[in-house]
Formats: C-alpha cells, structure tokens, sequence
C-alpha cells in the first residue's frame, strides 16, 4: 500500500475515532448536565468530586475545614466545588497546576509543577497565616495524573510516583484527627490507576496512618477507566 493510501486510511480511522468520542461525549449524562447547569462547572471531574463528598459523610462541609490544598487542579472543577462548598471565601484554598487555572473566587493559584520543592514551599507559605499559624490542610486532593503514554508500565510508575509524593507532601502537613479532635479529621483524597502496586502503596503507606481508608470508583468515572481514588480519613500517623 502506498504511503498515500496508509495516510488515507488513518485519517478515516482517526475520524472514526473523534466520532466515536463526539457521541460519546453527547450521550455522557455528566457531560450534559454541565452544559446545562446554569453554574456549570468547567470541567466533567467536578461531579466525580462532588459524588465522592455527599457519598462520604460531606467531608468538605464540615464546619472545622478551613484550609484544602487541590492538586492538578486545572482547569479548576474541583477547586469550583470547593469554593462552594467551603461557602466562597471561608478559609483557605490552594489550586496547584502545571496548566494556568483562570480565576476562581477565593481560590489561590500556583502554576507550578507539584514535583518540585520549590512547590510544597510555596503551598506551605500560602497556608500560613494567623488563623492558621501551622500551616495545615484539612483536606488535600490530588486529581494528578500524568499524560497517559500507552505504555501500562510507565503509566503504572507514573500514577505510583504522583502517590507517593502526594503521601509525602500529605504526612507533613495534613493536620491530624487528634488535633481536630475528629476521628475522621484530616482527609486525602488521591486519585490512582488500579495496579497491584497500588495496592500494595495503600496498605503500606495509606492503611496504617489513617483511620479509614476507601477505594472509590464514582459512577461519574468510566467504566473503562483504570482510574480510582482512595479516600483516606482521619489522619493519625504511626
Ligand atoms: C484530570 S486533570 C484535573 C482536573 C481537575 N480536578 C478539575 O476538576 O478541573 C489532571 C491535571 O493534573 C495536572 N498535573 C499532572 N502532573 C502534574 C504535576 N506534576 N504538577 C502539577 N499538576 C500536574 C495536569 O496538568 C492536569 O491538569
């Protein structure tokens, strides 16, 4: 086959293929309801976040969560239900990305990539503050994921290298359930793709330093995603 015909018949393959996801994108029930809603989130993830919070004892509304540190935060769902929910301007909010976020009300955000010390630094420096002398997050989301590359194994690795330095970040500076006073207190949500190893990072490390720890897969995800998030509750560590 000629070079001409191969380019043919990818560009057909790959219209297909953009076909194939403009319907899916046009019979997804999340995708709708956000084009509808008249406060429409910008991005589909927002319902993941807001499932994954009325499932799971309204975490985010409690009345002692004032500081939440969003990471991967572009193009800013989360940090929009967030802000909600924290009533637009009660507390502190830390959006972090390597993407610009535009503007969201009583959000703060760092254009940045996570990976870096000189990020951490600068979350911490944004939670300090007089009511918040410490600098600690009661919440702290991680919707982080690389570019996926096809490669299961980089990706696996990937995912695994977000997780760990999520935990890293999270173990100094969550604040804990003692401190709150809370056996729930002190939360990290952070999203994975389901491995093994995986699991091995949330009984090793998630498992023994929060009181309750939960693999959740919202209905607003897709089936056919390797994506999940374990909900990590009530910081208190070995
Ligand atoms: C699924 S999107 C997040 C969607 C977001 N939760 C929302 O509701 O709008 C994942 C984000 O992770 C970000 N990301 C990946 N690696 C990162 C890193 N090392 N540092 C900061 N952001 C990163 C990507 O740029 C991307 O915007």
């Amino acid at each position: 086959m000629s070079f001409r015909q191969s380019a043919i018949r990818l560009s057909q393959k790959s219209k297909s293929k953009s076909t194939a996801w403009a319907s899916r994108q046009l019979r997804d029930p999340y995708v709708k309801r956000r084009v509808a809603d008249a406060a429409a989130y910008r991005a589909r993830s927002a319902f993941k976040l807001l499932e994954i919070n009325d499932d799971w004892n309204q975490f985010l509304e409690q009345p002692d969560v004032k500081a939440v540190v969003d990471l991967g935060a572009a193009p800013g769902g989360w940090s929009q239900v967030v802000a909600d929910k924290l009533a637009w301007g009660r507390g502190t909010i830390i959006a972090v990305d390597l993407l610009p976020i535009e503007p969201i009300y009583g959000v703060q955000t760092i254009k940045a990539d996570f990976m870096v010390d000189s990020t951490t630094r600068r979350i911490r420096e944004l939670l300090c503050n007089p009511e918040n002398p410490k600098g600690k997050a009661d919440v702290i989301l991680s919707d982080m994921a690389a570019n996926v590359s096809g490669n299961v194994a980089h990706d696996i690795e990937a995912s695994l290298e977000i997780c760990e330095a999520v935990f890293d970040f999270a173990s100094k500076n969550l604040r804990s359930a003692q401190s709150v006073g809370r056996r729930k207190g002190g939360v990290l949500l952070v999203k994975f793709f389901a491995h093994p190893l995986l699991d091995q990072f949330r009984d090793e490390r998630l498992k023994p330093n929060f009181n309750q720890v939960h693999y959740i897969k919202p209905d607003s995800s897709r089936a056919t995603s390797r994506e999940g998030y374990f909900l990590c509750q009530g910081w208190d560590p070995l």
